[in-house]
């Protein structure tokens, strides 16, 4: 069953930051509650880099056990482990690191030190994910580019036709750095709860392109790859004004 998605609309960044923070907070707190170890999708981007800023800071007042979250991610750059450019450097420096989170549970995408090739690299966190069930994580957050991208699923690119696999190796990508690992879409579609993360005047034409369709006339996710992601139980945008503003 698909779920619509429900859309969120924030005053500004910084709000949203602090709202996402908080909800996931909440969630993953009710998730420990209820006796489970919660695994977490995260994503890379500016608005994903506020949003770690603000877990770092709100978690001391929330009831979340750190030790008791599996993190992973939606995709990563292919590059050295240590560089800027990877999504898990910045979010061990904002949240994971601070909040000791052990290093067994966070499950980064192999960087160049650790594979000899994107394909490979995937081959490799595609046989982890599915030794912890192939990606159905209690949240995923996922951001979106301009363009429509999400994860590493850029409009028109070859990996948005791979099916049969949890994650694939890309080259050519459109945005640096060109060498990258994404989760497909059919394991990006077995989250319980699937959160976009927007800002910014930049995407609203996106925004607004991923939520044109009917059910008649779809989105097709060749045009705007994000429209290709939904929840197993729950959909949210999570957008501030600027990049609602074309809704
Ligand atoms: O390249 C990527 O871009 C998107 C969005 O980034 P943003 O800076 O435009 O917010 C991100 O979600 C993805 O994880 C990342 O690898």
């Amino acid at each position: 069953m698909t779920v619509s998605p429900r859309i969120e609309v924030h005053p500004d960044a910084a709000d949203l930051a602090t709202a996402v923070a908080g909800e996931l907070l909440s969630r993953l707190a009710d998730a420990q509650d209820a006796g489970r170890v919660p695994h977490v999708g995260l994503t890379g981007g500016s608005i994903a880099e506020a949003i770690h800023r603000e877990i770092a800071r709100l978690s001391p007042g929330s009831e979340v056990d750190w030790t008791r979250v599996v993190v992973w991610w939606g995709d990563e750059r292919f590059v050295a482990p240590d560089s800027a450019d990877r999504n898990a450097v910045d979010a061990r420096a904002a949240f994971l690191d601070a909040l000791g989170v052990p290093a067994e549970h966070v499950h980064e995408m192999p960087s160049t030190a650790d594979a000899p090739d994107v394909d490979a690299a995937a081959a490799s966190y595609a046989a982890e994910l599915r030794e912890h069930g192939a990606g159905q994580f209690e949240v995923l957050m996922l951001g979106m580019g301009p363009d429509g991208h999400v994860a590493s699923l850029f409009p028109g690119h070859p990996a948005l036709d791979v099916t049969g696999q949890v994650a694939v190796g890309v080259t050519g990508s459109p945005k640096p750095p060109p060498e990258r690992v994404t989760l497909t879409f059919d394991a990006l579609n077995r989250s319980a709860s699937v959160w976009f993360l927007v800002s910014g005047e930049g995407k609203a034409e996106a925004v607004a392109r991923a939520h044109a369709g009917t059910a008649d006339a779809p989105v097709d996710p060749h045009d705007v790859p994000a429209a290709g992601v939904t929840g197993q139980e729950e959909t949210i945008w999570f957008l501030d004004r600027a990049s609602a503003s074309l809704l």
